[in-house]
């Protein structure tokens, strides 16, 4: 499928070494509100883009694959000029720079990968989610998802931000947000992680129930040479906005010691 124009936004120096910011699936560049300042105020040109199918992007016909997420991004880097940047990404906006460091590897700087898997099955699980999403709408998934993104106790302690992502999940358009399920159905890059040659930090929340450490994290960084694991305590599948702090000093100290 060719590639998409999808929305971003640009922010910081023209001569910044480039962040781009990947998001997860029933997101857009909300998500990554907690990171854009101490991004900026390092000096880095910081680019959010919406996932085809999300937030203000186009949501072309499906099936997608996440090649086509990762065609996407070669394109939006083309646009804006940039040779190589940095891919910070979270869940899917992770497995889309797996794909671009393992497939563009001159393109891309270094990988951040956030809460995420190389094979996230099981494969019946994404098509009946898809399934749910097509029949009722994304608000039909929005409370789980939700659930899955941050753990109780923040919940109980912020419900105005857990209402906030709730909403985030509801506005994603009920096509692309299945598509985007059947493109992480079909995805198993396990294989491709050896080609991976960006130095590259893995960074995995300690209670997420969707990309647990164990068996999704851990596999990555195995297999991705050279890359290094850290786990964040109380974080859920969200962890760069539950526990903001930690995921950024963690980015940033990645970033910034290559
Ligand atoms: O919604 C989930 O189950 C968690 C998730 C998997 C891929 C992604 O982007 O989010």
């Amino acid at each position: 499928m060719s590639a998409v124009r999808v929305h971003r936004v640009v922010e910081g120096p023209e001569d910044g070494p480039v962040v781009v910011l990947g998001g997860s699936l029933g997101s857009d560049v909300r998500m990554w509100e907690p990171q854009v300042v101490p991004l900026l105020e390092r000096g880095f040109r910081v680019v959010r883009y919406d996932t085809r199918g999300h937030g203000a992007s186009p949501v072309p016909p499906g099936p997608y694959e996440i090649g086509d997420l990762g065609g996407d991004v070669l394109a939006l880097l083309d646009e804006l000029e940039v040779a190589r940047a940095h891919l910070v990404g979270l869940s899917l906006g992770a497995m889309t720079g797996m794909w671009l460091g393992a497939h563009a590897p001159d393109r891309v700087a270094s990988l951040v990968l956030c809460c995420t898997s190389a094979k996230l099955g099981p494969p019946e699980m994404w098509a009946d989610r898809a399934r749910t999403v097509r029949a009722e709408g994304t608000a039909a998934v929005a409370e789980a998802g939700a659930a899955r993104w941050l753990t109780r106790g923040y919940v109980e302690r912020h419900p105005d931000r857990a209402a906030f992502l709730r909403s985030m999940i509801a506005g994603v358009p009920a096509e692309g947000y299945a598509a985007c399920c059947g493109a992480i159905e079909r995805m198993d890059q396990l294989d491709a992680l050896p080609k991976i040659t960006a130095p590259t930090l893995v960074i995995a929340g300690a209670e997420d129930p969707a990309t647990p450490p164990e068996g999704h994290a851990d596999l990555i960084a195995a297999g991705v040479p050279g890359a290094r694991m850290e786990v964040v305590a109380d974080a859920a599948h969200l962890g760069s906005y539950e526990q903001p702090e930690e995921f950024t000093r963690l980015i940033l100290g990645h970033l910034e010691a290559l």
